[in-house]
């Protein structure tokens, strides 16, 4: 990411702070989606295979208040479905996910409502998240209003502190979303977020749409935001740069699984496993790691059919015949390093492979 993006405020207070979220071996799987060619099979009556896509297996994660964890991953690997999971917009097939040690799926409706607005999602494209036929300041205050958040008689000056903590200048909002450039439309999505107020926001690709320079403005946004109203997230992302700038912690999956996991600098300095190794020695220069995915040698393979044992096995320069048969655990290497590599089982091996 370009040096425009400021520094973000560090995460002072580490493993003490509140157990935000905990994922406990989550799993969600779907029923293949039929391409064009099998949509019209299945109207002909052709008799569909029974095929499921593992998205997301058996994740356990937890995220502390007022952190920032970023979710790195190639394409299909689960990213989004788990992040549309822990904001609670997508039930597990299996696990469960506590918000403040409690499982969502538990409570009343009065604390479900409050702990569905209290975890917001931005995603990539706002255009298709906004309502054309709706005015900004409709889309902002719909929801506050809706829940009590603000009275009618209050309503407008609401929207008003809204759109100019996002950014925007509250005398557009009687404006519809198409009237607006890109970054600015990711600002109403921000404001429309925040209106609720939220203690948590998932990021799924909230900038990877916009132009660099635009970029950094929503980022430095972001984590404005965070210092200003304590704010935790959830930053999923394919921009290395990005993830490397604002995130205290690093995820990584591969195929439904969490693969590694640590501290931001730990990750790049001294990543375990093959994968987030092949991931990040592409492409050696902070500038250079943007969309890179593509650079790790190998196909990734089917989530509908995963390779046995370690996933990564079929691609990874190390594999041994135990990768190809046993799931390696997920097992700390360091204090708050967490790896799934079966090297990490051999004497001598020290976590490092060469
Ligand atoms: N509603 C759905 N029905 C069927 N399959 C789905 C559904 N949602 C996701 N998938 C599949 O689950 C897998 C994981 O998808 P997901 O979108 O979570 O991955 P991702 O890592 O976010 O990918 P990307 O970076 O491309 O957005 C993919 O194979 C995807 O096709």
């Amino acid at each position: 990411m370009s040096a425009t993006v400021e520094a973000p405020k560090a995460f002072a207070r580490g493993a003490d702070a509140e157990k935000l979220i905990e994922v406990v071996g989550v799993s969600r799987r779907f029923a293949k989606r039929l391409d064009f060619a099998g949509r019209i099979a299945a109207k002909l009556g052709a008799p569909l295979r029974d095929e499921v896509v593992h998205a997301v297996d058996k994740v356990d994660l937890t995220i502390r208040k007022g952190e920032v964890v970023g979710l790195v991953g190639e394409s299909g690997c689960g990213k989004s479905t788990l992040g549309r999971m822990v904001a609670g917009i997508l039930p597990p097939s299996d696990g469960t996910i506590l918000w403040k040690g409690r499982d969502r799926t538990g409570l009343g409706a009065k604390d479900a409502r409050a702990a569905m607005l209290q975890a917001q999602m931005i995603f990539q494209d706002p255009m298709s998240s906004l309502n054309p036929r709706l005015k900004v300041a409709e889309i902002i205050g719909e929801a506050p209003l809706y829940h009590g958040l603000t009275t009618r008689a209050g309503f407008s000056a609401y929207v008003d502190e809204q759109m100019r903590r996002a950014g925007l200048d509250p005398v557009f909002k009687a404006r519809y979303p198409h009237q607006f450039s890109g970054g600015q439309r990711q600002r109403i999505g921000i404001a429309r977020a925040l209106a609720v107020q939220p203690e948590f926001l998932v990021c799924d690709e909230s900038v990877a749409a916009l132009d660099v320079s635009i970029q950094a403005q929503v980022l430095n946004l972001f984590m404005r935001l965070r210092g200003e109203l304590n704010l935790t997230y959830l930053f999923i992302s394919h921009d290395l740069g990005v993830v490397e700038h604002l995130s205290d912690r690093v995820v990584i999956m591969y195929l439904g699984r969490v693969v590694e996991e640590a501290a931001t600098e730990t990750v790049f300095a001294r990543a375990n496993h093959p994968y987030t190794q092949s991931l990040l020695a592409a492409v050696p220069k902070i500038e250079a790691r943007k969309k890179s995915f593509a650079t790790v040698k190998g196909e990734i393979p089917s989530p509908l059919n995963p390779p046995a044992g370690c996933h990564f096995h079929p691609r990874c320069p190390h594999a041994f015949d135990r990768c190809r048969v046993e799931v390696p655990a997920l097992k700390e290497v360091a204090p708050g390093h967490r790896s799934r590599c079966h090297l990490n089982d051999l004497p001598d091996h020290g976590g490092m492979p060469v």
